[in-house]
């Protein structure tokens, strides 16, 4: 599917180049890459176009930005800081957002794209993780990934300190609090990163230096692999009419896909463009400039950064003083919160695809993916962990929600914290039925075609409705359904990997065997066991047994 001619139009162009630099092969076979359109496949798509719309902007905002924590007095056209001093970080956001042409817009517009970024990740790695597309041969790609969502987290918190408001400095003293917490290294940290004592005077400098500089570079670079690895590897696709391991069904690079692609970065591009015109974001006039001394009510950080503050709210305020005053204290309280839940949840992405082919033997290659409802442990131990990130999350925001519903600021902590471990698990089970469920509508289409709304009378005066074979395209998608493979030794099936009877006797291959049974799942076959066009009984004739129609 990916051969065939070059159209017409790009001959002239592709000649051009193939007589210069030799390379008419290249792009003829490149120009004709298969995309699938399934719309799921446009999600990492928002980030990569919210990531060009983050350079341009930023680029813009680095031509009037100061980078400086010397004290200034603003003297600029908003009367309400006239005279304030401040230092020149701030002073020049203010300037930016007031007297350069365009300013506010485009800082509007560089915050909003932040958000979009690492929302379209987020969403872009969820479909990735639940249809199982990180499977082999992906892997490595998967793990670029989950760097690039680390380092986009660090990038959007050095972003929003730079302008020094009030509660930039909020989120800069919480990273204070974290740095200083680390034991052994952590003052000398604080100090490199600070330039001394709290504020200190370089610590707006510093996180210039990484976020316009070495973040960008190192994503840029990690987004330049993740997509030449995509475009090597060919993407993954649903299950569904004609698709095997072997092909790719879909429009080619050029020009169907060019002109979508085209359309949806302007789609993208004016998303944030409206947004940053009509939807006001971080107004950090009203904030006021950073004083280390003032804490204004009601302060959030970006929506990405709100489940760590959400842990830092929930954890008691334990922590251990080591060998006495002589010792130190290794302050747990912000320790846990800080490094747990980013540790759980960055460690067990990136695990992820290594244990689950630990778990099932599974070495084969996937590039058709599976639906969700196929996989339920993989589905259910998602939802879990999107569930335990969203608690953390919405209790990033206790504060506001205490205040909203008018319940006591202690009374949504203690309920976030038995959430936090219950809410998990009875997603994980609840998920686990819907999928099963989910299978067993499957099944029954599969066996015994749609309802087809058709009502028959029988010359025995029985009704039946009349049942149709599915639509083709989703029969075929319904089909495209892989058995999760369970290592030998577990049951018998041995579609994974073999394990020697040494490491059976081991331990720790009995777990393996074990977990691989388990993650298996309960088996609930597609079988066409009646046929298609098959009729079905929908309702009982005179003087007939109620209860066999009803269970037919
Ligand atoms: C080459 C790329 C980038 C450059 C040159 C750049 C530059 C800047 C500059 C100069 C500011 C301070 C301006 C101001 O606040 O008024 C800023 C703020 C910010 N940046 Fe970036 N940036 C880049 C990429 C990113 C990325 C990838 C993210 C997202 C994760 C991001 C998130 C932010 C945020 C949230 C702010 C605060 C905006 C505000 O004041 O409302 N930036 N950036
Ligand atoms: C800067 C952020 C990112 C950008 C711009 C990006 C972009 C893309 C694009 C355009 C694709 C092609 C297919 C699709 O959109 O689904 C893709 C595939 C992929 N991405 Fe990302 N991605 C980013 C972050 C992530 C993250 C955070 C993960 C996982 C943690 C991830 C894992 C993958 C994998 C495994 C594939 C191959 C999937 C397949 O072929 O079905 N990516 N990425």
């Amino acid at each position: 599917m990916s051969t065939g001619t070059v159209p017409k139009p790009i001959v002239g162009p592709s000649n051009f180049i193939d007589e210069r630099i030799g390379a008419g092969n290249f792009l003829k076979r490149n120009l004709r890459k298969v995309f699938p359109d399934h719309w799921s496949f446009l999600l990492g798509e928002i980030a990569l176009y919210s990531f060009i719309i983050l350079l341009l902007t930023g680029t813009f905002l680095t031509f009037f930005f100061k980078p400086s924590m010397g004290h200034t007095v603003y003297e600029g056209s908003y009367d309400a800081l006239k005279g304030v001093t401040m230092s020149e970080a701030y002073a020049s956001s203010l300037h930016i957002s007031f007297d350069v042409r365009g300013g506010l817009l485009m800082r509007q517009m560089h915050h909003w794209a932040a958000l979009l970024f690492v929302a379209g990740m987020m969403v872009h790695a969820l479909r990735v993780f639940f249809t199982g597309a990180y499977r082999k041969p992906r892997e490595l790609n998967w793990l670029i990934g989950v760097l690039l969502l680390t380092l986009a987290l660090l990038e959007g918190l050095t972003g929003y300190s730079l302008p020094d408001d009030l509660l930039s400095g909020a989120g800069l003293r919480i990273t204070e609090g974290v740095a200083i917490s680390l034991p052994l290294v952590g003052t000398w940290i604080t100090f490199f990163l600070f330039g001394g004592e709290y504020p200190g005077e370089d610590v707006i400098s510093r996180f210039y230096s990484l976020h316009i500089l070495l973040i960008p570079g190192i994503l840029l670079a990690l987004i330049t692999a993740h997509m030449i690895l995509m475009w090597v590897q060919k993407h993954t696709q649903m299950p569904g009419k004609d698709r095997t391991n072997t092909n790719v069904v879909g429009a080619p690079f050029y020009p169907a896909f060019m002109a979508k692609a085209g359309a949806y970065f302007m789609f993208t591009f004016g998303t944030i463009a409206l947004l940053g015109t009509f939807a006001q974001i971080n107004p950090i006039w009203l904030f006021g400039p950073y004083t280390p001394s003032d804490i204004s009510a009601g302060s959030q950080p970006d929506f990405y950064m709100g489940f760590l503050e959400g842990a830092l709210r929930l954890m008691p305020a334990w922590e251990i003083n080591l060998f006495g005053t002589a010792g130190g204290t290794l302050p747990l309280n912000v320790l846990i919160p800080a490094l747990v839940p980013m540790g759980i949840i960055m460690t067990g992405l990136a695990l992820y695809p290594f244990i689950e082919q630990w778990v099932t033997g599974d070495r084969r290659e996937h590039h058709v993916v599976d639906r969700p409802r196929n996989n339920p442990h993989r589905t259910s131990i998602g939802m879990s962990a999107v569930t335990f990130y969203g608690v953390l999350w919405l209790l990033g925001a206790n504060d506001e929600i205490a205040a909203f519903f008018s319940v006591s600021l202690n009374w949504t902590t203690y309920v976030g914290r038995v959430l936090v471990f219950v809410g998990p698990a009875v997603v994980y089970a609840i998920t686990y039925r819907v999928c099963l469920g989910l299978q067993r509508s499957d099944a029954a289409i599969i066996g015994h075609g749609v309802e087809s709304g058709v009502i028959k009378r029988l010359p025995s005066g029985e009704y039946i409705e009349v049942h149709v074979p599915p639509n083709p395209g989703i029969e075929a998608h319904m089909r495209g359904k892989e058995s999760i493979p369970i290592i030998a030794g577990a049951d018998g099936d041995s579609d994974g990997d073999d394990i020697p009877s040494k490491e059976m006797r081991h331990p720790l291959g009995k777990v393996r065997a074990k977990l691989s049974k388990a993650y298996g799942g309960e088996k609930i076959a597609l079988v066409d066991d009646h046929g298609h066009g098959h009729e079905e009984h929908a309702a009982v004739g005179p003087g007939e047994d109620e209860k066999s129609h009803l269970t037919h």
